[in-house]
């Protein structure tokens, strides 16, 4: 979608954010700025987002809220406590761990499964993701996502841990090799079946358009939002199979 009036500001200049830039040329978006570490915002926008590092989202965040400027915030592995009272429906935040509309879907069906897996102890679900060997976080933020997801589903796992699992943890794995640009996969592995669901990126498309996507829906909202809040009016329908209210 076209939108030559909203000004987007980019933190970062590395692989998220040099699609984002060919995304914004394709969109006919103009970015209003670029910056990459020690550099300053050059001026006003509608919308920054932040593709950067994690030990720098703090402090566009301070950027954010002394100019006014709404953030969308791409950037995974970084906590922080109390955002929502930081913001104070000031400006408009929306946190992202992937921008992929697909990944949005998968998360609200990791629910499901880590409800199927509920119904019988045999049934024991797992996670698992593959990036490319330069990522620096791991697990994914994504895995993050998915994980906290499926966890929803299923009381009788309270938290995920890398590798072995107690009976009440989710094992998640991970993989750093090659170019790969994000895969996760969540499963069920019962006595007699397998169910696996998986999402791969054939490029960084899907995360540099949902970025866009996002700072799109995120103009002139206040508050703290996440991909599931922007996605929420076209996947909720996706759930309705036509039984009674
Ligand atoms: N939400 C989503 O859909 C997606 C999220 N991501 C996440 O986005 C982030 C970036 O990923 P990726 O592009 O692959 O990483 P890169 O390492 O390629 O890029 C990070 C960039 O940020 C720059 N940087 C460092 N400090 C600052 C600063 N203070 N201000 C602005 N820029 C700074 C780095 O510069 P320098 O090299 O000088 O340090 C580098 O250019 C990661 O956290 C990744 O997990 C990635 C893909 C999709
Ligand atoms: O660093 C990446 O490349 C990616 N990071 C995000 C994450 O941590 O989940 C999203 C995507 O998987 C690619």
């Amino acid at each position: 979608m076209s939108d030559p009036e909203l000004r987007i500001g980019l933190f970062g200049r590395g692989r998220l954010a040099a699609a984002i830039v060919e995304a914004a040329q394709s969109a006919g978006t103009p970015l209003a700025w670029q910056v990459g570490r020690d550099e300053v915002p050059g001026g006003p926008a509608d919308v920054a987002i932040d593709a950067s590092v994690a030990g720098a989202v703090e402090a566009h965040l301070d950027w954010a809220l002394a100019t006014g400027t709404d953030l969308v915030i791409g950037t995974t592995g970084w906590s922080m406590p109390g955002l929502g009272a930081r913001v104070g429906g000031r400006i408009g935040v929306l946190s992202a761990s992937n921008f992929s509309l697909a990944v949005a879907l998968m998360a609200r069906l990791a629910t499901v499964l880590g409800r199927f897996a509920a119904l019988d102890p045999a049934r024991d679900p797992y996670l698992f993701e593959h990036h490319h060997r330069l990522k620096a976080d791991a697990p994914s933020g994504t895995a993050k996502t998915l994980a906290a997801a499926l966890l929803a589903g299923c009381p009788r796992k309270t938290e995920w841990t890398l590798g072995p699992a107690e009976p009440h943890q989710l094992s998640v794995g991970v993989l750093r090799a090659g170019a790969e640009f994000g895969t996760h996969t969540v499963g069920l592995d019962a006595p007699a079946e397998v169910v696996e669901l998986t999402h791969r990126a054939r490029s960084r498309a899907p995360f540099a358009e949902g970025a866009l996507g996002a700072a799109r829906w995120l103009r002139g909202r206040k508050g703290c939002f996440t991909m599931d809040d922007l996605a929420r009016e076209v996947l909720d329908p996706l759930f309705n199979f036509g039984g009674t209210p």
